[in-house]
C-alpha cells in the first residue's frame, strides 16, 4: 500500500513536471484585488501558526523562496488542524464521523471550494503544485488508527502508521521543493527519500515523546521488541530507567538515524533552492536523539529538544552538506 502511494505520486509528478521547473500559474479564474489581499492574509495566518506550533520546521521555511515557503504553510496548518483532531484540547469529541467530515471538507478545497481562509491558501497551493489528495486521506487514516489504538505489536505495524502521519507530509512536500532538472535519480527513489525523512521524524518525535504519550495511555514503541528487550508496558508507564532501556532505546535510535541517512540520499536531488531547508530540517529533527542521549535515555521525565544557539549553529553546517552532489564532488569548490 505505501509502495503504490510512493510510486503513484511519483507517476503524477511525472517526468513532464521535472520538465516545466516553474511552479504553475494560480488558478485561471480572474482573482479580484479583494481576493489578493484574503489570500495574502491567509497566507500570513498560516505562517504564523507554523511559527507558533513548530519552530523547527518554521526555520526550515525562512530559508525557502516565498513562493515555496508559503505552501508550505499552507501544508503545515492543514497538516497541524488534522494532528489536532486527535492530539489536540478538544480531541476527545473526535469520532470517526468527525474525521469522515474533515475528509469531504478536504475534497471540497481540492475541488476549489474551501471552508475557510486557511483552506483558501490550501487550495490555492493546490492550484500552484501538481499536489495529489491521497496522501492527505491516508493522513486522516492515520488519524482514524489513533483513535483505535495505543498500542502496536510489531515495527511493520508501527511504520505503517508513521506512513500515515509523516511519511503522508513528505509525499505531499516534494511537488513543492521541486526535483533539479538535472537529477538522474528515478523520480520514486526521490519521493522514497521524502518517505523515509516522515518515518525518520515519526520515529524520532515517538522516542522524544515516550513519557508524555505514556502518560496518555499510547505506547508507540513495538511490543515485540520490548519483550526481547526483556521489557514490559509496566516499565514504561512506571518511567524506570534501566540499563534494559538504555541498550532497546540505542537500537531505537540507530535505526531512526538509518531513515534519516535513506533521507539525506534524497536531498541532492531535489531542485538547489529547496536543499538548504529540507537539510537543515532534517538535521535539526535529527539532533532530538542526540540530546536522548544526553539525557541519559530519561524520555520519560525529560523532553529532548534543541537549543535556539544549536539550531542557528547547524544552519551553516546543513548549508554546506548542499554542496555535494549525490556522488560527492563539491560542485561549488569545482567551479572555483
Ligand atoms: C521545512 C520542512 C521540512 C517543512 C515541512 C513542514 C510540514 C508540512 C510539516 C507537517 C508536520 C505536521 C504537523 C504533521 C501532522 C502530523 C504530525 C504531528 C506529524 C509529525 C510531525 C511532528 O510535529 P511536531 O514536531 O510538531 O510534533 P508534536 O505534534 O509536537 O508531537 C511529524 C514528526 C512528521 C513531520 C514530517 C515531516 C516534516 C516530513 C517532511 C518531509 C519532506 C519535506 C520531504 C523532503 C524531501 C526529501 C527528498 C528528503
Ligand atoms: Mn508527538
Amino acid at each position: 500500500m505505501i509502495h503504490d502511494a510512493v510510486i503513484k505520486n511519483a507517476v503524477l509528478a511525472g517526468e513532464n513536471y521535472r520538465l516545466n521547473t516553474r511552479t504553475r500559474t494560480s488558478s485561471p479564474e480572474i482573482s479580484t484585488p479583494a481576493s489578493w489581499n484574503m489570500l495574502r492574509d491567509a497566507y500570513d495566518r498560516c505562517g504564523e501558526v507554523c511559527a507558533e506550533y513548530a519552530k523547527t520546521f518554521y526555520l526550515g521555511t525562512m530559508l525557502m523562496t516565498p513562493e515555496r515557503r508559503k505552501a508550505i504553510w499552507a501544508i503545515y496548518v492543514w497538516c497541524r488542524r488534522t494532528d489536532e483532531l486527535v492530539d489536540g484540547p478538544n480531541s476527545s469529541h473526535t469520532t470517526p464521523t468527525a474525521l469522515d467530515r474533515w475528509e469531504r471538507r478536504l475534497n471540497d478545497l481540492f475541488e476549489g471550494r474551501p471552508y475557510d481562509m486557511f483552506d483558501a491558501a490550501l487550495s490555492d497551493t493546490l492550484a500552484k503544485f501538481p499536489i495529489d489528495i491521497q496522501p492527505f486521506k491516508d493522513m486522516i487514516e492515520g488519524m482514524r488508527q489513533d483513535l483505535m489504538k495505543s498500542t502496536y505489536a510489531s515495527f511493520d505495524e508501527l511504520y505503517q502508521y508513521c506512513y500515515y502521519v509523516a511519511g503522508t507530509v513528505g509525499l505531499m512536500s516534494v511537488p513543492v521543493m521541486g526535483i533539479a532538472p538535472e537529477s538522474k535519480a528515478s523520480t520514486a527513489s526521490i519521493y522514497n527519500a521524502s518517505l523515509a525523512l516522515g518515518i525518520a521524524n515519526q520515529l524520532t518525535n515517538i522516542l522524544r515523546d515516550v513519557g508524555e504519550d505514556a502518560s496518555r495511555g499510547r505506547i508507540y514503541l513495538p511490543q515485540d521488541e520490548l519483550v526481547s528487550a526483556g521489557l514490559s508496558q509496566n516499565d514504561i508507564f512506571e518511567m524506570r530507567v534501566t540499563d534494559k532501556w538504555r541498550s532497546f532505546m540505542k537500537g531505537q535510535i540507530l535505526r531512526a538515524r538509518m531513515y534519516f541517512d535513506e533521507a539525506e540520499k534524497g536531498i541532492a536531488e531535489l531542485d538547489s533552492a529547496s536543499r538548504w531547508p529540507v537539510s537543515a530540517s532534517l538535521m535539526l529533527y535529527r539532533q532530538i536523539l542526540d540530546a536522548i542521549e544526553e539525557n541519559d535515555y530519561n524520555n520519560f521525565t525529560k523532553r529532548a529538544y534543541v537549543g535556539r544557539a544549536k539550531k542557528f549553529f547547524s544552519l551553516p553546517q546543513s548549508y554546506v552538506s548542499t554542496l555535494f552532489t549525490a556522488d560527492k564532488q563539491v560542485i561549488s569548490l569545482a567551479r572555483a
